[in-house]
């Protein structure tokens, strides 16, 4: 599990150590960690002693750590050159007479051999949009190594507002930054390397987490071998229409191929021939009704007024028996308020997965009527989306799953989950659908187990398998969502035999 905390979270943390004269010692730690990502990186592309490695360095500590980085650096035979990047181009003293006793040097450009450019511009200090430097040239084929957060991300919530220096690896010291791993701050960081500098004791909660395969193995366990269909759970999807009929094969195709004990699928007679054709273990019945442990509801289910009365149904029956339900696409406009609070009163976990319209909508309507100021919450959105997103699931006091390139799972109370697995890939028709049957699937078998992990924990866990499957997916082509399904058997075939 990935652990992350605002950029300012980690400046607070910093503070007492700070005080305690102890700035030096962690800016040495941090500097040192990242010299030891550099060298690695320059070991892969070839001999370590005679390459280039340059700086772009700001004018405070995030420049230091650079300048420390780079007198490291030239102790194992590295050129290493600093080229001052802020407007001033003051740089850190003490890194700078480092990097000079070491036999570095201060330039005015990135010398054009340079293997890999450390980008120390600007850190956790930044504020506003960030402009690049003037003229500045980087090198064809050389590594970005962005030291703690690219230059232009905010770390506290990865908006980018002006420009930025993307990375191939980020670097980040003491914890994780937020904003490395949200939405434009996530693209731009690249692979992320932790390093301890021994903030641990002064970090407070995460601010997010995303999980990793020990979390997907233990949400999508093999079944135990006295399972039996029933406990392995059964999920109810209310699906597709005569308009849309494909949506009810991929919810049911993605969730069977997520391992439970059985798919029962309440839908009009054409959509049931479809499902049966490509699923024939479907239980698929013309009402909604019967033995299940999680409901979905919504992929393909239309707008019309028997789409209403199918969610209505899918209401009164997770209500009865207090059983999670799945609102995704045409539920998430059809469903009032007075169904949600009827199931949450009734104890029913509710999981809504809007794409990024379907949150606004959702705001503006069920957010504006549980009393939301929607044009405020908008107003906010790219600012702290993660922010809006825990507003909105706290105001309808339900699990939401913002997806996107970084989709966010708020449990409202809990902890907030982000997760990037998914690629671009992912942006074509249906595979919402299939997402929409992972996380209905790994509701209906977390419900028969009695030692299941937290609902966001789950939810968070059926994204990554989603986003890896759609990884999996690229590496052969280009794919539209029916290819899901296999490729989400493979991820779990992969990660049960780790
Ligand atoms: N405080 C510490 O002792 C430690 C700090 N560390 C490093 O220090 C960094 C934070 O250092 P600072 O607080 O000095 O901040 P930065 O180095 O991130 O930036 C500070 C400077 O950039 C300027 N600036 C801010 N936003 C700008 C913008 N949009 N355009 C142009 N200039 C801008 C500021 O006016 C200031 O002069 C961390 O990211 C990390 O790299 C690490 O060495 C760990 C220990
Ligand atoms: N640019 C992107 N990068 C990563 N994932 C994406 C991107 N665009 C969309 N996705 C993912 O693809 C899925 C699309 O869902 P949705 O918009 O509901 O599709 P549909 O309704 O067609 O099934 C979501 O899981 C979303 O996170």
């Amino acid at each position: 599990m990935l652990r992350a905390h605002t950029g300012t979270a980690v400046r607070a943390a910093e503070q007492p150590l700070l005080e305690a004269g102890q700035g030096d010692a962690l800016m040495r730690r941090a500097a040192w960690g990242l010299a030891q990502h550099v060298l690695a990186e320059l070991r892969r592309r070839g001999p370590v002693a005679g390459s280039t490695v340059a700086a772009l360095v700001g004018s405070g500590n995030n420049g230091g750590d650079a300048l420390w980085a780079l007198s490291f650096l030239r102790r194992r035979g590295v050129h290493t050159v600093a080229v001052p990047a802020s407007r001033s181009r003051a740089l850190h003293d003490d890194g700078h007479a480092a990097l000079l006793a070491a036999g570095g040097q201060v330039v005015d450009q990135v010398p054009s051999g340079a293997a890999v450019v450390i980008d120390g511009i600007l850190g956790t200090g930044a504020r506003g949009a960030f402009e690049l430097p003037d003229g500045l040239v980087l090198p064809e084929g050389a590594t970005v190594v962005a030291c703690d957060v690219p230059s232009g991300v905010d770390a506290d919530t990865g908006q980018v507002l002006g420009e930025v220096i993307p990375a191939d690896v980020t670097v980040t010291f003491g914890a994780v930054k937020a904003g490395l791993l949200l939405g434009a701050g996530a693209q731009a960081a690249g692979r992320v390397e932790l390093v301890e500098i021994g903030l641990g004791p002064y970090l407070g909660a995460p601010d997010l987490l995303s999980v990793g395969e020990p979390e997907l193995r233990a949400a999508f366990a093999p079944p135990r071998w006295d399972d039996h269909k029933y406990s392995r759970g059964v999920l109810g999807a209310a699906a597709g229409s005569e308009q849309y009929p494909g949506a009810a094969v991929l919810v049911c195709r993605a969730a069977l191929a997520s391992g439970l004990g059985m798919v029962r699928l309440a839908a009009p007679e054409a959509v049931r021939q479809l499902v049966l054709g490509a699923a024939p273990e479907v239980v698929a019945q013309d009402q909604v009704g019967g033995k299940a442990t999680a409901w979905v509801c919504g992929p393909g289910l239309g707008e019309d007024e028997s789409a209403a009365d199918r969610l209505e149904a899918v209401v009164v029956l997770a209500a009865e028996q207090g059983l999670p339900v799945v609102l995704d696409a045409s539920a998430l406009s059809l469903v009032s308020l007075a169904q949600v609070r009827r199931l949450r009163a009734a104890g029913a976990v509710v999981v809504m997965t809007p794409h990024c319209g379907e949150l606004v909508a959702l705001a503006q309507r069920l957010g504006a009527e549980a009393g939301l100021d929607a044009g405020e919450w908008e107003s906010g959105l790219d600012e702290d989306p993660v922010g809006a997103v825990r507003e909105l699931a706290e105001t309808l006091d339900v699990v939401l799953v913002a997806k996107g390139p970084s989709t966010v799972i708020v449990e409202p109370g809990g902890t907030v989950f982000v997760q990037t697995e998914g690629g671009a890939e992912l942006a074509t028709g249906g595979t919402g659908d299939c997402l929409a049957g992972v996380i209905g699937a790994v509701l209906a078998r977390g419900a028969a187990d009695a030692e299941r992990p937290a609902v966001g924990m789950q939810v968070a866990a059926a994204v990554r398998l989603h986003g890896l499957a759609g990884r999996a997916a690229a590496a052969d082509g280009p794919f539209g969502a029916s290819a899901l399904p296999d490729q989400i058997r493979s991820v779990l075939a992969t990660a049960a035999a780790k």
